[in-house]
């Protein structure tokens, strides 16, 4: 039967995709991880946006029965956009996933959440045995925090106590509240937060649990020591 897609025009990813043909050679590659059953965390951004598509044609080629746990709307959109069922993360516990990355350092740490989608993406890695992650060559770095700033996810009603003890207690070159591109006023993520972009002096791994301890601080971008596996092209 040939399958029909309900939500023409609704594709969540709207802009050019940078560096697309390595981004669709890692895509490719973990389509091929999918097997009969697998219930699938999927990532959000642009990488993960073109592995879906990837991962969707097998599934409906090969009549595969799959499950999505999407990290965000805009995941659940794609999912729904190429026929993949989805499911929750309250319901169950995904066999494995993919996601992008915007930093991937030599022992597989990681920056995540350009798109606002860390906390959530956050919560599925750490549910899932392995993740596949999937970037191109300009993502590597020596040492994280080299190019990107680090998305720290906070609660509105802290903002100004986060703010002054990030400057206070770290050594930071900017701290930036994150702004909407077509709506006035900051980005405000999926589960009602704020996000500041920091760049910090001398990033290391003890500032995930330094910048967590500060009251109001939901998640950071910082993905230490997770299960991973880096796909490339
Ligand atoms: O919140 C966004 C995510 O962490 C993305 O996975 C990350 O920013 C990579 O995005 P892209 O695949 O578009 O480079």
């Amino acid at each position: 039967m040939k399958w029909e897609n309900p939500l023409y025009n609704t594709l969540s990813w709207s802009g050019e995709i940078d560096n697309r043909q390595e981004k669709e050679k890692a895509a490719k590659t973990v389509s091929k991880k999918v097997s009969n059953g697998d219930i699938i965390g999927v990532g959000s951004g642009s990488t993960s946006l073109l592995a879906l598509e990837a991962i969707g044609r097998r599934v409906r080629e090969e009549a595969m029965e799959v499950k999505a746990i999407p990290t965000s709307k805009e995941a659940a959109l794609n999912c729904a956009y190429f026929g993949v069922p989805t499911t929750t993360l309250t319901d169950e516990r995904p066999s494995w996933g993919f996601d992008g990355a915007d930093e991937v350092d030599g022992e597989r740490n990681l920056i995540k959440g350009r798109g606002g989608a860390l906390l959530a993406e956050k919560l599925v890695m750490a549910s899932s045995p392995l993740t596949y992650i999937l970037v191109d060559s300009r993502k590597f770095v020596k040492k994280l925090g080299e190019k990107s700033s680090v998305p720290i996810e906070v609660d509105p009603r802290a903002i100004h106590l986060v703010e002054t003890e990030l400057i206070k207690s770290f050594h930071v070159e900017s701290v930036q509240l994150r702004m909407a591109v077509s709506k006035d006023g900051p980005v405000i993520t999926e589960s009602g937060n704020v996000i500041f972009d920091v760049k910090f002096q001398n990033l290391n791994h003890k500032m995930e649990y330094e910048v967590k301890a500060i009251p109001g601080v939901v998640e950071t971008g910082l993905f230490l020591g997770y299960s991973v596996e880096i796909l490339t092209s």
